[in-house]
């Protein structure tokens, strides 16, 4: 189908949101009045900046306050309405939307609204324009989408239909019932369809829609199962997205048009109008890439973890250390040199990486160069948004590219106690969470657990993981409110251990600093639960935290950080969660101990 954005939707100028729609692969747009009227450009000039983008135009919007208002009131509306159209000839814009009146003097009077739309529509058909009445959740009298029906229906006039907007109608019940009357609407009378999702909020309902909206698949609305209904009247115009958000209005449209035209192809997924390659989850971690200017630092951690240097890379200055079934590579190439030691590449394990690496360029992920080298394993990658990189992997498969191969083993064996890599958190810049969401739920068919919010000493923040089914894979996607401060608010990898206290001790004991934990948590600790004789006491001296939920137990520290990165040792025991409870004094720890311990 053809898919369109309204420009309220994107940050910056209009030819710079012009710009950012077609890139991201656009048909059309829907240009909000202010974007217009802010513009230098005459609607001539913005007419041929779209062709020239390959935009159409298929919607100008709002027009407000029109029907069911005094008769000098509504005199000055015909005269604005008649400049309007005459500019959207020159734009050539055919569809104009007018949402159902907020007017003080409204009155609640069907045959009046229906009497003053058809006038309406009467001097819209004159310049060969259409009239899309909409009903605005928090309209005076019309706010429901069968209200407005109704309206257009008594007005009976071809150039006027309605625009059903995902948003008005789902933040109002989304009962099957509440969307059954959609059917009753012929399909060339839904003369627009606009599509926002929302987080599921109690607030106010206009302060949620002009604040709060965002692309579908983000939020909590079935903005599916409403395109499904409008797509069985037969209903043949583009799916549009109109998303009033705070968030999106300062991000880059670059970025933010793609993560909105990703989400249009999930969508059409979702209702079976598409069919992009299927997703292929990926079954396990097969390694972890840091990368550091200094190997020293992060090396002497490694070491102190139970981690052996097992492998060197052929021909480049990566080292592999392992450990069970957990891999760390550690790259100290020149362009790995720049920003300090952070977590730049993950490894996927997957059943078929060609295929995985077509879906996600099907769903817009940037496909990254096949490694770097002519004699390296031809390894299919991506970048998340958050820049980082994603390798699918087929480790040790005869009849794949194998990464392993790669690397020339030096011999070391080393099994100190950590099995395998539990999780890895990926710290997403402040305007990208949403985006990462949808970007590992629908590009790698990972499944999103629930958001929680973790209160840090300076701000608040999110976090919510993104897991494959047995758990094997598990990325604990989170974004800070308060500015970034790259000590706290690291990447880090969380390794599991079937014995924290050994773990801790023996990582201390090799020299290795665990990050201490505050007195009056154990104390607090002790209160909630029940513990053996000295347990407590070895949990504080050691810095291990603990938390329980219905299905087992947590128990888990961390070591302090190096560059961009730290590293936990957990102990996980049918427990599902991530110790988000204990979140909160970690990151406090975290913030005044500051010590970082390399570079
Ligand atoms: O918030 C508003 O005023 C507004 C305007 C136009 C729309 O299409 C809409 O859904 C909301
Ligand atoms: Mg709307």
């Amino acid at each position: 189908m053809r898919t369109s954005i309204a420009t309220v939707s994107l940050s910056g100028s209009l030819t710079e949101k012009l710009t950012a729609a077609s890139r991201a692969g656009f048909d059309g747009i829907e240009i909000f009045e202010n974007d217009l009227l802010a513009s230098p450009l005459t609607p001539e000039e913005i007419r041929a900046r779209c062709a020239d983008l390959g935009l159409t135009i298929d919607l100008y919007q709002p027009m407000r306050d029109i029907e069911a208002v005094p008769a000098d009131a509504f005199a000055r509306n015909l005269r604005r309405a008649r400049h309007k159209f005459e500019l959207m000839c020159r734009l050539g814009a055919d569809t104009v939307l007018v949402c159902s009146s907020v007017h003080p003097l409204a009155v609640d009077d069907d045959a009046l609204a229906a009497y003053h739309l058809r006038q309406l529509a009467d001097l819209a058909q004159e310049f060969g324009i259409r009239v899309a009445y909409e009903a605005l959740a928090w309209g005076r009298h019309v706010n429901t989408y069968t209200h407005a029906w109704r309206i257009v229906e008594a007005a009976d006039h071809p150039a006027l239909g309605t625009c059903l907007d995902s948003f008005h109608i789902l933040s109002r019940g989304s009962e099957p019932k509440s969307l059954e009357g959609i059917a009753d609407i012929p399909g060339e009378k839904i003369f627009f369809l606009q599509l926002a999702d929302a987080p599921l909020l109690a607030m106010d309902v206009l302060q949620w829609s002009r604040h709060y909206r965002c692309f579908p698949g983000q939020g909590g609305f079935d903005v599916a199962g409403l395109v499904r209904h409008v797509l069985r009247t037969g209903y043949d115009g583009p799916l549009s997205l109109e998303v009033f958000n705070d968030v999106f209005r300062q991000a880059d449209a670059g970025p933010t048009a793609v993560d909105a035209h990703r989400s249009l192809l999930v969508l059409q997924e979702t209702v079976g109008v598409a069919t992009p390659p299927a997703p292929v989850v990926p079954t396990g971690v097969a390694f972890a890439e840091l990368v550091t200017p200094d190997a020293e630092p992060v090396a002497a951690v490694l070491g102190a973890l139970g981690f052996a240097r097992t492998a060197r890379h052929r021909t480049k200055p990566v080292d592999l250390w392992q450990q069970g079934e957990a891999r760390i590579l550690v790259n100290t190439s020149g362009a790995a040199r720049r920003d300090g030691t952070g977590l730049a590449a993950i490894g996927l394990e997957s059943p078929a990486p060609a295929a995985a690496a077509r879906r996600a360029e099907a769903l817009l992920a940037p496909v990254l160069p096949r490694r770097r080298a002519t004699e390296d394993a031809p390894l299919d990658a991506v970048a998340a948004p958050d820049g980082t990189e994603l390798f699918f992997c087929a480790t040790d498969q005869p009849e794949l590219p194998n990464w392993r191969a790669d690397f020339t083993d030096t011999g070391n064996q080393a099994a100190k106690g950590v099995r395998r890599i539990d999780h890895l958190a990926l710290t997403q810049p402040w305007h990208h969470y949403d985006e990462a969401t949808l970007f590992h739920r629908s590009v790698l068919g990972l499944q999103a657990q629930e958001s929680v919010d973790v209160a840090d000493p300076y701000g608040l923040m999110r976090s919510r993981a993104v897991t494959n089914p047995d758990g094997s894979v598990r990325i604990a996607l989170s974004v800070g409110a308060a500015p970034t401060d790259d000590t706290v608010h690291a990447q880090h990898i969380a390794l599991a251990t079937d014995d924290v206290v050994a773990a801790a001790r023996r990582y201390r004991e090799a020299g290795g600093r665990l990050l201490p934990i505050p007195a009056n948590y154990y104390e607090d600790l002790a209160a909630r639960y029940e513990f053996a004789d000295g347990e407590l006491a070895t949990y504080q001296e050691l810095g291990i935290l603990y938390d329980r939920d219905a299905h087992g137990e947590f128990r888990h520290c961390y070591t302090m950080t190096v560059g961009r990165v730290f590293f936990e040792l957990v102990q996980r025991e049918g427990y599902r969660g991530y110790g988000a409870p204990n979140a909160p004094v970690r990151l406090a720890a975290q913030h005044s101990a500051r010590a970082v311990i390399g570079g």
